[in-house]
C-alpha cells in the first residue's frame, strides 16, 4: 500500500506535457477555431509531438507525429482505446448504439468481433467484390443519363454498398432508409457540438423533467435514431421469417442462431448493421467526391491513368474488374493520393470547423489535401506516463492526423498532388508511406478500411475507363475554376461522431458543390457503358 502511495505521489509530481499558457480559467485562448490541427502542427516546432491543452477545464493531449501517435494508440492501446461518453448525444439522443462512440470494453469487442465476421481485419472483402463492381458500373450508366447529378449518384454508389452488404437492400428500395438515416445522423450534426446543450456541462440535468426545451428536442431526435436501428433490422427479420431474405450481415447472423438469438445477441446485430452504415456511408462520399474534383483539376494524372487502363484491358472491351488490380498500380496511387483530401471524423471530439481548404485550382500550385483534421479520439481511463510526462486520468487524446500525413520529412512536397509519390521507387527509406492513419489506429482502427478502399479504387478505374472529367466551361467557352473548398462537414450526414469541443476535430469534410464535366471517352466507351452487364 505504502509502495503503491509513494509510486502515486511521485506521478502527481513528474510534469504534464509542454502546451502554450492557459488564460486564468486554465483554458488554452489561441486555439483557431478554424483548422486547430494547423496550428497544433506549427506548434509542434515550440512544444514538440506532445502538446498538452485545456479546453473548458477539459484535459486534450494532442499527438502531432505518427511515432508518438503509435507508442500511446497502438502499443499501449489498452489504455488509449476509450470513447468518453457524452451525456446530450449518447444518453439522451439514444446514440448509445454506435460502435464507434462505445468506451473501451467487453461490449465494444463484442461488437468488433462481429464486425471481423464480415469485414475480415488484414485483407479485402473479396465476397464484396461482386457487388461493388456492380455498383462501380451502375454509376457508369447512371453518370450517362444525368452526368451533372454526380454527386447525387455517388452517394447512392456508397450507400447501396454498405446497404446491400448489412440489409440486402437494394438501393431504391433502401431509399426510405437513407433518408430515414440522414434524419437520424443530423441530429449529430446539430447537437453533436459538445456544449450545445448545457446537460453536455451538467449531466445531472439529464434528468430534468420532460418540458424542458432540449429534453423535448431530444425525445424528437431520438425516435429518428431508434429507427435507423430498428427499422431495417426488423423488416430483414420478417423477410427471414417469409424466407425471402436477401443474403447479408444481419440475415447471415441470424439465421446462423437460428432464430434464437437472445435479446442481447440481437441488440448486437441491430447495433453493428446501423454503424456500418453510418459509418461507412458518407465518409466513402466524401472519397468520391474528392476524387471528381481532383481529376478535374489535374488532367494529367487523370491521362496517366487511362493510359494505364488503356493499355491493361482497353482492347478487351471491357470495364475493369478486381482481377486487374495488380496490372494497375497507377490506380492504386490516385486512390491513396485521394485519401488525405477529405475527412474523415470520428470521433469523440470535434468540430464544426470550417475545414474549408484551398486546395489547389490552378496548375503550378497543386495542394494535395486538406480538409482534413485530427482523427479521433480516445479518452484516457487512468493516468499514464509517458516520456517522462503525466498524463491526467480522463484526458481526450487527438491524433493530428493532418500533421502525420503531412509530414514534410515522410512525404516530400507534402502539399502537392502526386499519386506518383506511391510508385515503389519513390518510396525508399520509409518516405511516402500508404495514408493508413486516415483509417486510425490500434485496437480502433476502421475495420471498413478494406471495403472503403475497395469500393473507391473499382469506381476510379471504371469511371476513368470510359469517361474524361474536366473543369466546366462558362458562357465563353473558357474553363472555370471548380470550387475548391471543403465543408466542415456534411450537415446531412455525419458519420461516426461524437461531436464535443467545438474546433477541436473534424468530422466528415466533403468538398463543397462544385461543377465538372463528366463526358464518355468516345463513342466505343458510351456504347460499353450501355452494353455492359451489371454483374461482373
Ligand atoms: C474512406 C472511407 C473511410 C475512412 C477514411 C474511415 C476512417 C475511419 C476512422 C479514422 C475510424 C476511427 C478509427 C480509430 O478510432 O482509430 C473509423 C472507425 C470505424 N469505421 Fe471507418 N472509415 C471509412 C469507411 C468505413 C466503412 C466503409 C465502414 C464499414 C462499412 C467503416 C466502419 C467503421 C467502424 C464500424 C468504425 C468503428 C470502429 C471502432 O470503434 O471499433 N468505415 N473509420
Amino acid at each position: 500500500y505504502l509502495c503503491s502511495r509513494i509510486a502515486s505521489i511521485k506521478l502527481v509530481k513528474l510534469p504534464l506535457p509542454p502546451g502554450p499558457k492557459t488564460d486564468w480559467l486554465g483554458n488554452v485562448v489561441d486555439v483557431p477555431r478554424v483548422r486547430p490541427w494547423f496550428t497544433y502542427a506549427q506548434w509542434k516546432d515550440v512544444y514538440g509531438d506532445l502538446i498538452y491543452i485545456r479546453v473548458f477545464g477539459n484535459p486534450i493531449l494532442v499527438l502531432n507525429s505518427a511515432a508518438v501517435t503509435s507508442d500511446l494508440l497502438e502499443k499501449r492501446g489498452v489504455k488509449y482505446s476509450s470513447r468518453p461518453v457524452r451525456t446530450m448525444i449518447v444518453e439522451l439522443i439514444g446514440w448509445d448504439w454506435l460502435v464507434s462512440a462505445f468506451p473501451y470494453g467487453s461490449r465494444w469487442q463484442a461488437h468488433r468481433i462481429m464486425i471481423h465476421r464480415h469485414l475480415p481485419p488484414n485483407e479485402s472483402s473479396v465476397k464484396c467484390h461482386p457487388l461493388q463492381v456492380q455498383e462501380g458500373r451502375a454509376l457508369c450508366r447512371r453518370l450517362l443519363d444525368s452526368p451533372r447529378d454526380f454527386r447525387y449518384h455517388i452517394r447512392k454508389t456508397a450507400a447501396a454498398i454498405v446497404l446491400k452488404m448489412t440489409y440486402g437492400q437494394r438501393v431504391g428500395t433502401g431509399d426510405d432508409y437513407i433518408t430515414l438515416a440522414d434524419k437520424a445522423l443530423a441530429s449529430l450534426a446539430q447537437a453533436g457540438i459538445f456544449g450545445t446543450f448545457l446537460v453536455d456541462y451538467i449531466p445531472l440535468l439529464k434528468y430534468a423533467p420532460a418540458w424542458f426545451s432540449f429534453q423535448r428536442q431530444a425525445l424528437e431526435w431520438r425516435k429518428h435514431t431508434r429507427e435507423m436501428v430498428d427499422l431495417p433490422f426488423a423488416t430483414v427479420k420478417e423477410e427471414l421469417a417469409q424466407g425471402i431474405a436477401s443474403k447479408c450481415m444481419v440475415s447471415e447472423e441470424l439465421e446462423h442462431r437460428s432464430g434464437s438469438a437472445n435479446s442481447t445477441e440481437e441488440s448486437t446485430v441491430k447495433n453493428v448493421a446501423a454503424t456500418m452504415y453510418a459509418a461507412g456511408a458518407d465518409t466513402v462520399v466524401s472519397a468520391l467526391s474528392a476524387f471528381f474534383l481532383v481529376m478535374a483539376l489535374h488532367p494529367e494524372v487523370q491521362a496517366r491513368g487511362q493510359e494505364d487502363i488503356d493499355k491493361v484491358i482497353g482492347h478487351e472491351q471491357r470495364l475493369p474488374l478486381f482481377t486487374d488490380r495488380p496490372r494497375l498500380p497507377s490506380i492504386d496511387y490516385i486512390c491513396y493520393e485521394v485519401i488525405p483530401l477529405f475527412v474523415i471524423s470520428l470521433s469523440n471530439l470535434t468540430c464544426f470547423v470550417t475545414a474549408a481548404i484551398k486546395m489547389a485550382t490552378c496548375d503550378s500550385s497543386r495542394v494535395r489535401s486538406l480538409p482534413w483534421g485530427l482523427n479521433l479520439f480516445d479518452c484516457v481511463p487512468e493516468e499514464d506516463v509517458y516520456k517522462g510526462y503525466r498524463i491526467p486520468k480522463g484526458t481526450t487524446v487527438l491524433p493530428n492526423v493532418w500533421a502525420i500525413l503531412h509530414d514534410p520529412e515522410m512525404y516530400p512536397d507534402p502539399l502537392k498532388f502526386n499519386p506518383e509519390r506511391f510508385a515503389p521507387e519513390n518510396r525508399a527509406n520509409g518516405l511516402n508511406q500508404l495514408p493508413d492513419p486516415a483509417f486510425g489506429f490500434g485496437r480502433r482502427l476502421c475495420p471498413g478500411k478494406y471495403l472503403a478502399f475497395d469500393t473507391l479504387w473499382i469506381v476510379v478505374a471504371s469511371v476513368l475507363a470510359v469517361y474524361d472529367i474536366t473543369k466546366e466551361m462558362d458562357e465563353n467557352g473558357k474553363p472555370k475554376e471548380p470550387v475548391v473548398e471543403f465543408t466542415p462537414h456534411s450537415l446531412r450526414l455525419v458519420t461516426n461522431v461524437i461531436v464535443d469541443f467545438q474546433a477541436y476535430l473534424s468530422v466528415s469534410s466533403h468538398p463543397i458543390p462544385f461543377g465538372c464535366t463528366i463526358t464518355p471517352r468516345s463513342a466505343a466507351a458510351r456504347e460499353l457503358i450501355v452494353q455492359t452487364d451489371l454483374d461482373a
